[in-house]
């Protein structure tokens, strides 16, 4: 897990960012790699649809007592896979402790978005606020390829562009907890990690 020399860069890109390259080693990154993939043999990556009928170009799934879904009905948080119908599965305790270090709360997040990045997929500029508590901090793990993320203040103005690479770990709080993000692109076979190539985003939030 976190070494003592991962440092939180992110301020000095938006205040309220946190950003820490390289927070999981490749080792850890390979081991949380795996128990994402079984989570996903669990709970199987599937293609959501906007409110308005458009496909993501992301796949998705969960892991948690509540799962973040979009479909014709809007963006909520639901306990159980819209196509299986079954619970999603346990968030690991490693993230649980990497939420514990990264935020320094006692509390735990419910949910733990899956995002599968292949074939050009993307991810327009966006707010989180689906979340009943938005004072809770949103965690965010990059696996696989190289993402340029893209974040701005909430309330519009200048954007700024950070890559996110296999290991970094991104925060939104306080006052970037509404930050507008997305992430234009993924640099293709930037990584290894990820048999097939791609990017896998795990975004930590408390839903309830
Ligand atoms: O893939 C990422 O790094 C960001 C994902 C994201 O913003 C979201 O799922 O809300
Ligand atoms: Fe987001």
């Amino acid at each position: 897990m976190a070494e003592a020399a991962v440092r939180d860069i992110g301020a000095g890109i938006l205040p309220g960012f946190g950003l820490w390259p390289g927070w999981l080693s490749p080792p850890d990154q390979a081991t949380l790699l795996e128990t994402v993939l079984a989570a996903i043999d669990e709970a199987p990556l599937y293609q959501p649809v906007t409110p308005g009928g458009r496909p993501f170009s992301v796949r998705m799934t969960n892991m948690g007592s509540l799962g973040w879904v979009s479909d014709r009905a809007g963006y909520r948080y639901q306990p159980t896979h819209p196509e299986t119908g079954r619970p999603w599965p346990a968030i690991p305790p490693m993230l649980l402790a990497l939420w514990a270090e990264a935020t320094g709360r006692e509390d735990q997040p419910d949910a733990c978005l899956v995002n599968l990045y292949r074939n050009s997929a993307k991810m327009g500029l966006h707010q989180d606020r689906d979340e009943a508590d938005m004072g809770a901090p949103v965690v965010s793990v990059s696996l696989g390829d190289t993402a340029m993320f893209r974040i701005g203040p909430a309330d519009g103005g200048r954007t700024a562009t950070v890559r996110l690479a296999s290991g970094d770990v991104c925060a939104l709080s306080g006052p970037a907890r509404l930050a507008r993000h997305g992430i234009d692109r993924v640099l293709e076979e930037s990584s290894r990690l990820i048999a097939g190539g791609g990017r896998i985003n795990l975004t930590l939030r408390k839903a309830a």
